[in-house]
């Protein structure tokens, strides 16, 4: 199962990190952070149809999806600002996303917007790396943790002054997501053990999720039909990668997505 291949791998790209970055130097650099805007990230996904856009360089499902000489990471930070979406995902994970810190923070340096740290949170460690990294918020996914994790990571990011996304894919996986104190639940339309799309997945579980709690729309996501078949399901948000990074003019698909005609000026 992929799952436990990015666990496995991601916690290896950990230790390797660990043994160079200590957690008291994690906890030092953010000592010394100069003070940044702070959001309010769960209010921030309330809103209708947040757009949350990813960055991201190659994935298990697709592959390579930008050729490593086009993928600018900086240069999309600044595409994705310019179209004024609510939040950017940056992929960290090293090994099937070649992804990593390193772009967060160049990125963080980029743009004014909150920014999501997208890995495979498994350990505190990664917690710390986040926020010393810039980043705003984390993803959290009920599959790979504990429910005891879960609420010692949901508190930690609290304690750091983070937001989390916790991602849930089937109704038992969004019970313990809320349970654990989720403010905002990202369902999965991808099947992760056959890469598949369905959207009728994010209309089901959001009618079992509470109100006052976001629902984040992630994978797979195209056209404008797809997002308003989305709306229409009640979910606040949409998570979009491969649409964006493959879209020679983001704003313009930004744009087409939220269902505005595009507008240079
Ligand atoms: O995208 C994958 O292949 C994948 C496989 C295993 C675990 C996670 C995976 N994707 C992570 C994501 O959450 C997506 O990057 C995100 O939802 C955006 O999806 P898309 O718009 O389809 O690029």
């Amino acid at each position: 199962m992929i799952l436990d291949d990015l666990v496995a791998t991601t916690r290896q790209h950990m230790v390797a990190r660990q043994a160079q970055v200590s957690l008291a130097d994690l906890q030092a650099q953010i000592a010394a952070q100069p003070v940044r805007r702070s959001f309010d990230v769960a209010q921030l996904m309330r809103q209708p149809m947040t757009v949350i856009a990813e960055i991201k360089q190659a994935s298990p499902s697709k592959g390579q999806i930008v050729a490593p000489t086009a993928f600018d990471y900086q240069q999309i930070a600044r595409d994705y600002t310019a179209a004024k979406v609510d939040m950017i995902s940056v992929l960290t994970e090293e090994e099937y996303f070649k992804g990593s810190l390193a772009i967060l923070t160049a990125v963080a340096q980029t743009t004014p917007l909150p920014i999501l740290r997208k890995d495979f949170t498994i350990d505190p460690y990664m917690i710390y790396e986040a926020k010393a990294a810039g980043a705003s918020a984390i993803l959290l996914i009920v599959a790979i943790l504990t429910d005891a994790q879960l609420t010692q990571y949901l508190a930690l990011a609290t304690e750091l002054g983070l937001a989390a996304i916790v991602e849930a894919h089937d109704s038992a996986e969004v019970e313990r997501a809320v349970m654990a104190g989720a403010q905002i639940i990202g369902v999965n339309n991808r099947n992760l053990k056959d890469f598949t799309v369905d959207f009728a997945n994010t209309q089901r579980l959001r009618t079992s999720i509470p109100a006052e709690i976001a629902v984040i729309s992630e994978s797979g996501i195209k056209t404008r039909a797809d997002v308003a078949q989305l709306e229409q399901a009640g979910v606040n948000g949409i998570l979009v990668g491969e649409t964006f990074m493959r879209a020679p003019n983001k704003q313009a698909m930004i744009n087409e997505l939220r269902g505005f005609k595009y507008d240079q000026n």
